[in-house]
């Protein structure tokens, strides 16, 4: 028995442009963002991977990403799950901040501790931060619970555990599964898949709007690791540029 999941994370959002941390603030995609999620629905055709179930996180990136790319591919129709602990990793007191801005004022090494380190998240956001979500009906049920920073390790421990019942259980029903959300909670994902140690997973950047199919033997092991990216040369592209997010 082998079984399809289909990882994607969403088009280029405002803040992707602008080159802002954005976490869980919930920005939309541009229009070069939706574009590149209707081309993921095709590219989803093109190679026979139609999904029987989306999971989504609750922000709309990832949200839309998901509906362009089924609507592209004849899919509006199929089941469709969403759940807090596919969000983006919550990027604390630096969302809202300027990429470039933050390098130059902290330095390189302060930089890409918060961007990539596993385990050392930014300071928490206030309450009364702009761009917190305290009083966010979204997450009125975490209550306490809901975060105010994370780092990459935070986000590991709230999202494998849905990916083990909630995602695998849907794979040993036979489904493929398009899983759409954001370059650090994929990038948790891959890391639990591939097996990837802590340090090395810095390295690890996930394009926008490229589809990353992995084929999972009986016991939900990649037998493809690292996953096999739906347009290889367009993603290795994309890829170096979300490595140099934040130079000028
Ligand atoms: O700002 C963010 O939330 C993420 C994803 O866009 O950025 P980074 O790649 O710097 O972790």
């Amino acid at each position: 028995m082998a079984y399809d999941l289909i990882l994607l994370r969403h088009g280029q959002s405002d803040w992707n442009q602008k080159n802002l941390f954005t976490g869980w603030v919930d920005v939309q995609l541009t229009e070069a963002g939706r574009a590149e999620a209707a081309r993921g629905g095709e590219l989803l055709v093109e190679n026979n991977l139609l999904p029987d179930v989306v999971h989504t996180s609750l922000l709309q990136r990832a949200i839309t990403t998901a509906h362009l790319a089924l609507e592209t591919a004849d899919r509006l129709w199929i089941e469709v799950k969403r759940d807090w602990r596919l969000n983006e990793r919550h990027y604390g007191a630096l969302q809202g901040k300027n990429k470039t801005e933050i390098r130059e004022e902290y330095g390189e090494e302060q930089f890409m501790t918060w961007r990539r380190s596993y385990d050392t998240p930014p300071p928490e956001i206030n309450d009364d931060d702009p761009y917190s979500q305290a009083g966010d009906p979204r997450y009125a049920d975490l209550g306490d619970a809901a975060p105010k920073t994370e780092c990459l390790k935070d986000v590991v421990e709230r999202f494998i555990p849905y990916y083990e019942t909630e995602v695998i259980g849907d794979l040993k029903a036979g489904k493929t599964v398009l899983l759409a959300a954001h370059g650090n909670s994929l990038r948790a994902l891959v890391k639990y898949l591939d097996g990837i140690s802590d340090e090395d997973i810095a390295g690890l950047n996930i394009p926008t709007g490229i589809p990353l199919h992995y084929r999972l033997d009986e016991n939900f092991k990649p037998t493809n690791p690292g996953g096999t990216y739906l347009d290889p040369e367009a993603a290795k592209e994309a890829i170096q540029a979300v490595a140099n997010q934040g130079k000028k």
